[in-house]
This record gives C-alpha cells, structure tokens and sequence, in this order.
C-alpha cells in the first residue's frame, strides 16, 4: 500500500454516478437442505447511502446481496432498485472477499475486464482502467501481473474493476477480511474515500462491527436465519473520518449498540 491519495474522478468531465434505491419487501429465499434463509425481509435504502451489513454467519447476507445484485431470484416478495430520474438503468459491482484477478492478465487488463465484456472499444477501455486505478493509487502498477502484487493491492484492483463500470450500487461482500489489519483499515479509508466522491449506494458486509461503524452511515445488524433485522441504526460520527477515529470515544459508544446486537444475534 502507498498512496491513498484519490486521483481525479474516473474520465475527465465524467459525471458522479450517483447511486440508487434499494427496495426490498417481504423478500423470501428457501434453499432445500438449508431451509428458510430470508422470510419476508423488509429494507429500505435510500440512494447514495453506505450501508453495512452485520450478523451470524451463515444468517443470511450473502443470500441478499445476491438478490439485490440479481445473481439470485427470490422465492416470493420483491428486491427492486430504483434510479431516481426512474429511466437509468442500474449498474451494479460486486466485490468479493478474494480478487479473483486473472493471473495472465495484467492489471490494467484486469480492471478492464468489465468494458471488454460490454464491448468498449480496446483504447477507451484501457484509458477508463487506467482512470479507475489512478482513483484507486495503483496507476503505477497498470503492467504489473497479479502475481507481482500484495494482497491489499489485488483487492483495489479488483475495486478498480468495479469502479470502471461507474457502478450506481457497489456490493462488498467480505472484501477486505482476509488482509492484516492495518492494509484493511486503509483499505476502508480508501474505500470510504471513493464513496464521498463517487456517491453510489453501498451495501458493504463484514463481521467487524469497528469496520462497519467506520465506513457506514447506516448499519443493519441480522439476527440468525431466517434473517431477521434486529437493529437499524443511523451512525452519528463526522462525515469525515479519519484513523483518530478509532480511539475516541464517539467511537466506542457507536460500537456498543452493534456489540450489543451482534451478541444478541449469534443467541440461540
Ligand atoms: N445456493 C445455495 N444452496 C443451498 N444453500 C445455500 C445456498 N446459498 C446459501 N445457502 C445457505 O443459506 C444460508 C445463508 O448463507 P449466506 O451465505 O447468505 O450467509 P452469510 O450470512 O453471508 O454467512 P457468512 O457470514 O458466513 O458469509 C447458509 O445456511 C447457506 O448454507
């Protein structure tokens, strides 16, 4: 990790994405073998927030994600997302927790992966790749290989790769929990970095509480499954937000409802 200092917005004179609404309402998913896993789960998220995701494993968040990413259908009720001029169509990114970077490739390939898909020409691609890894600090290491990089470093490119496609909601699935933790908390400046400019709609899961109260403005602690809410909570700290953070006690009194929950979720 070096900088993490963010470079212009993605393509000169590109317009902020913005983000959209997710609406979900009595959503259900069943799985034989595993049972009920959502039954009728009810969640707003306004446009443009930064919302986590917090509960049991096993609980249930993937299972959302997935359906509000469209991977999944559910099995009764609705998950919608809804751009606010109504005729936008939603672009959505979803990160995991490995990069699942392409080894042969290098990495501004990697990040432009996305527009090849969609068909953009090879020079615009290739310039919108380097534009999103210059947002993420890695405009230096375009034609390096995955091999070559950290793990930190895979996962901004992967980041980088999900920026490239402007995306109006970005989904994060545990996209940091494998790195140590300082390249994690650096990563999460980064990432909430990126949101302040860039605006989309978030939705970011995790086990750590101290993660999610940093990043979010909003976080949404799940019981057992099937995946009950069982706190829903505004994060009162600065919008701003730095390491400091951490250690003062705003800090630790946010933690406390979501420690507090958390333990109350992983009871039988
Ligand atoms: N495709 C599937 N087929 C069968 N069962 C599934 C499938 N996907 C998820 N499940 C089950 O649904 C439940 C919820 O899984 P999910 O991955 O959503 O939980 P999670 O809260 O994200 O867990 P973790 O925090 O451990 O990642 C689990 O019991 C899981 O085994």
């Amino acid at each position: 990790m070096t900088s993490l200092v963010l470079e212009p917005g993605l393509a000169a004179g590109a317009p902020r994405p913005g983000g959209v609404r997710v609406l979900v309402e009595r959503a259900r998913r069943v799985f034989s073998g595993s049972g009920v896993v959502l039954d009728g789960l009810d969640l707003d998220v306004a446009a443009g927030t930064f919302v986590a995701l917090l509960g049991p494993s096993g609980c249930g968040k993937s299972t959302l994600l997935r359906l509000v990413a469209g991977l999944d259908q559910a099995d009764g009720g609705s998950v919608q997302l809804l751009a606010p001029n109504g005729a936008e169509r939603p672009r959505i990114a979803y990160v995991f927790q490995d990069a699942h970077l392409l080894p042969w490739r290098n990495v501004l390939d990697n990040a432009a992966l996305p527009l090849e898909l969609a068909g953009v020409a090879r020079d615009e691609r290739r310039a919108q790749a380097l534009a999103a890894l210059q947002q993420v600090g890695l405009g230096d290491a375009a034609a390096r290989h995955p091999a070559e990089l950290s793990g930190g470093m895979k996962m901004r490119v992967s980041l980088a790769r999900a920026l490239v496609t402007r995306p109006s909601i970005l989904l994060l699935d545990e996209p940091f929990a494998a790195l140590d933790e300082l390249t994690r908390q650096r990563l999460d400046d980064q990432l909430r970095a990126l949101w302040l400019d860039l605006g989309m709609t978030v939705l970011f899961v995790t086990h750590s509480n101290a993660e999610a109260a940093y990043l979010a403005e909003r976080c949404i602690v799940f019981s057992r499954r099937p995946a009950r809410i069982l706190l829903d909570t505004p994060i009162d700290l600065p919008r701003e937000r730095a390491a400091s953070l951490r250690s003062d006690p705003r800090f630790a009194r946010v933690l406390g409802p979501l420690q507090e929950a958390l333990l109350a979720g992983e009871a039988p």
